[in-house]
């Protein structure tokens, strides 16, 4: 029950900081959920109700994924990947699946020196991954969300929410896929690679032109050359720091030819 002024200012949703947004067209925004959290509080103070408010107090706690509110899920191992890159898996409760679709990303929120930070990321898991999600973050030497991230530990709950993206895939839909991409911007192809190659029913051939310094910097090798033995795979890699007697640009021609 608020008695006065004070009490409901108190009570009032505050405006989301630039940091707060990760600036990649999330629906709802951090703002949007701002806007109805600030609409919702001028009719509680306007009908003097605080239970109208309770909705935006909900936090889940390890349950299922929200594109609201924040749901913690527990770190249950980090991987490295390469110097600057882990892959980070998360448990979902009573064996789920986290619920996203193809191409969908997350938003995790972190805190570095007292500013709330939001910024996207992918889950690289199978759709159909049960009891766990992964993904995978290159951590920057000077970003602010990878300040964050370097302090993870197995064990800790980390708040995120999601899915956001509007991508969409049907098998067959298109005869041949080609898949551009640098660093962890390979993160969206996994699932959608990993979901063509399960199903034997989709024909759809896929060309993954993956772009990167060096072979050593390349992520998840071992799956990449599982993926490149199917029939329809095709893997490049462009690399741009190995010296050739052609010069600096080496075009290392895939794992497999067709
Ligand atoms: C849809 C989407 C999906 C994404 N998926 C992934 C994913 O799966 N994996 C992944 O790793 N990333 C992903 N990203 C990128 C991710 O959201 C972040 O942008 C990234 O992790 C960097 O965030 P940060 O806060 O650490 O860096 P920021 O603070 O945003 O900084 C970004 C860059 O600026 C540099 N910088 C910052 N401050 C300084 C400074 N003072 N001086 C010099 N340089 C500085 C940093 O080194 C870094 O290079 C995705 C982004 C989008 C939009």
């Amino acid at each position: 029950m608020c008695e006065d002024e004070t009490d409901w200012l108190s009570l009032k949703p505050t405006e989301p900081s630039p940091a707060q947004c990760c600036g990649s067209g999330c629906s709802p925004c951090v703002f949007d959920i701002y806007q109805s959290d600030l609409e919702r509080w001028e009719k509680a103070k306007e009908l003097g109700d605080t239970s109208l408010l309770s909705r935006r107090k909900v936090e889940n706690s390890g349950s299922v994924l929200n594109s609201e509110t924040f749901t913690a899920f527990r770190l249950i191992l980090v991987e490295r990947e390469t110097d600057d890159t882990n892959r980070y898996r998360f448990h979902l409760p009573n064996g789920s699946s986290l619920g996203h679709m193809l191409g969908q990303h997350i938003v995790f929120r972190g805190i570095v020196k007292g500013l709330e930070i939001q910024r996207a990321y992918t889950p690289i898991s199978r759709l159909d991954t049960r009891g766990h999600f992964d993904v995978l973050i290159k951590i920057y030497e000077h970003g602010l969300m990878s300040q964050f991230i370097t302090g993870w530990k197995e064990g800790d709950w980390i708040e995120c929410r999601g899915p956001f993206g509007g991508f969409s895939y049907r098998p067959n839909q298109y005869g041949e896929l080609v898949m551009l991409c640098s660093g962890t911007g390979i993160a969206p192809m996994l699932p959608i690679l990993s979901s063509v190659t399960d199903n034997e029913d989709d024909e759809t051939f896929i060309t993954l032109v993956i772009c990167c310094r060096t072979y050593e910097k390349l992520y998840l090798k071992s799956f990449l050359h599982e993926q490149a033995r199917f029939w329809n795979v095709r893997i490049f890699y462009v690399l741009s720091q190995v010296n050739t007697p052609f010069g600096l640009i080496y075009l290392c021609v895939g794992i497999s030819f067709h």
